[in-house]
């Protein structure tokens, strides 16, 4: 399957601070052939106060069960998500700003999270960089994939599912 065919079934979320790029880019990505769902794990306006953490993990974790492919979440920097996000086994979430980043976060690391900061980027920008991220797609037979494979390695290792 060339990255033309990929279908993707994307989670999104945010704080009350990146609510509104949230839903910029939910409706982006609603408009566009190659995201076949997005699924909102909150927050629902711009006046919830629900923190980040449990909107990153709920989302991270929806990842993780294979029920979306990917997830782009928002709030203030981006920070708070990516780290809620990667404690999630399994997850792997980077927070990004410009067009290289996000594009070795997919091909050399495997993220299926991206994450934006609010008050850090614009709009735009943020769409453009989503709009690339979504062309991306990790080559499993790259030489990129033992060295991610060390991380779930380490997981495994420390979930007791491996020796
Ligand atoms: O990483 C955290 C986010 O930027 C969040 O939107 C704001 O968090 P704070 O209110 O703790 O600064």
């Amino acid at each position: 399957m060339t990255t033309d065919q990929v279908r993707w079934r994307i989670g999104v979320g945010s704080d009350n601070l990146g609510f509104a790029l949230k839903q910029l880019l939910a409706q982006r990505m609603a408009d566009d052939h190659r995201v076949v769902e997005v699924v909102d794990y909150g927050v629902p306006d711009e006046h919830d106060s629900t923190a980040y953490p449990h909107v990153g993990l709920r989302a991270a974790e929806a990842v993780a069960r294979g029920e979306v492919d990917r997830a782009v979440l928002v709030c203030g920097t981006g920070i708070g998500m990516s780290i809620s996000a990667n404690k999630v086994p399994g997850v792997r979430a980077s927070v990004a700003a410009d067009s290289y980043s996000v594009q070795r976060s997919v091909l050399s690391n495997n993220c299926q999270v991206l994450c934006f900061g609010a008050r850090v980027i614009g709009p735009e920008l943020a769409a453009t960089l989503l709009d690339e991220w979504l062309g991306h797609v990790f080559d499993e037979a790259s030489p990129s994939q033992r060295k991610v494979a060390v991380i779930s390695d380490y997981e495994q290792r420390e979930q007791g599912l491996a020796s």
